[in-house]
């Protein structure tokens, strides 16, 4: 079930496959642009969802739409095979052809000559020193690499990738990590993507869809997934927290600090990003970083107070002795989990005004 519907719909589909006792049955309308994570559990279907789009398997019914064509159509025996639906498909191990060059494993699947485009690629890719080696001698973030720009240069409408930074190293994980989030700015083509990191999620993600037992348990931006208190257990690996976009308006060398401005206005000061003025971050904030006062703190050692507006609170089964808070700053929401001792002491009610104290501010990535 889908909680919300953008409108200019780039995927939809409807599908229903059992392979062995599993059984798969989800509706899905992503939008045509930006990165959609695919998250759940080990076992809920994010793989056997991916495999089914590339056209890897054939749903025993359904439907599968992708920029307005249909791919499939069990109504009336569409499907569109695999190497015709014009996707970029990257798993976790890179699958290069190991007789070929990288050079020969980029072209291979362009569909004209594009000198240009080819250059570019390699360029983003930073794999400009790798053209003449075989994929044998390559590493498993080079080969990854040249695995993503083969699937970029044969000019796709989507790329679906499976879990890409699994079983990398630390730095090699954050290297691709930036090479994947210079691609999602500098190449305008949508990414529906699998990982079960929500550290690597909360840097990349723009859309969340959550799987559970093979069906969309909820599909929306990733933020509004964040602030809802129905999916708390299931985004349990999220570590309940927010996510927020500011601006960067000055760097305090002095104090090695970032100061930023969030869209209503308001300033918040992280410990220092290397980002120029005018850049815009994305941040993360744990819910459990985050007090509320009645009216702004003096002699706190909180750097960042807002002023919000309480929006809703819960109590959730497996915490009741946490209240659940949302907040709204301008157009972005926050969340606070309080004890109900001190929600009550302060005697806190949606619709009250009130100061947040966020204690940490964690930058996620440049927008
Ligand atoms: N060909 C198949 N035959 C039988 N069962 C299958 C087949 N393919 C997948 N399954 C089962 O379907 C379920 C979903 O598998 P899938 O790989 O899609 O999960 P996933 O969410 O990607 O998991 P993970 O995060 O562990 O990769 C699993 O229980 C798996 O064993």
């Amino acid at each position: 079930m889908t909680d919300r519907q953008p409108k200019d719909a780039g995927l939809r589909l409807q599908l229903d496959h059992r392979p062995g006792d599993f059984h798969l049955q989800t509706a899905l309308d992503l939008p045509a642009h930006g990165v959609t994570a695919l998250f759940g559990a080990s076992g809920s279907g994010k793989t056997s969802l991916l495999r089914l789009i590339a056209g890897l398997d054939r749903p025993d019914s359904g439907t599968l739409h992708i920029g307005g064509d249909c791919l499939v159509d069990t109504g009336n025996r569409t499907f569109v095979p695999p190497h015709k639906r014009r996707l970029g498909v990257v798993f976790q191990e890179a699958r290069l052809f190991p007789h070929y060059r990288v050079r020969g494993n980029l072209t291979y699947g362009m569909p004209r000559p594009d000198p240009e485009r080819f250059a570019s690629i390699v360029s983003l890719l930073g794999i400009d020193h790798l053209l003449d080696r075989f994929p044998a001698t390559l590493s498993g973030g080079e080969a990854r690499r040249v695995a993503i720009g083969r699937a970029l240069l044969s000019e796709p409408r989507m790329l679906l990738m499976d879990e890409p930074l699994t079983g990398l190293d630390g730095p090699r994980k954050q290297e691709l990590l930036h090479f994947i989030l210079r691609l999602t700015r500098e190449i305008a083509i949508p990414i529906l993507y699998v990982s079960h990191d929500p550290e690597e999620l909360t840097a990349i993600a723009d859309h969340l869809v959550l799987m559970h037992e093979g069906r969309v348990l909820a599909s929306g931006p990733l933020d509004d997934l964040l602030m809802r208190f129905d999916l708390t257990a299931e985004l349990g690996g999220f570590d309940a927290a927010s996510v927020i976009e500011a601006e960067v308006v000055g760097q305090d060398v002095n104090y090695g600090l970032t100061l930023l401005t969030l869209n209503d206005g308001q300033h918040l000061t992280i410990p220092a990003v290397d980002a120029a003025v005018g850049e815009r971050l994305r941040l993360r904030i744990p819910v459990r970083d985050v007090a509320l006062a009645l009216a702004p703190h003096s002699g706190s050692s909180y750097r960042n107070q807002l002023q919000a507006t309480i929006t809703d609170t819960a109590v959730l089964p497996d915490n009741p002795t946490a209240i659940e808070v949302r907040l709204q700053l301008g157009n972005q929401s926050l969340r606070a989990r309080l004890t109900r001792k001190s929600f009550e002491e302060l005697a806190l009610d949606a619709g009250q005004e009130v100061t947040v104290l966020v204690k940490t501010v964690a930058f996620a990535l440049r927008r």
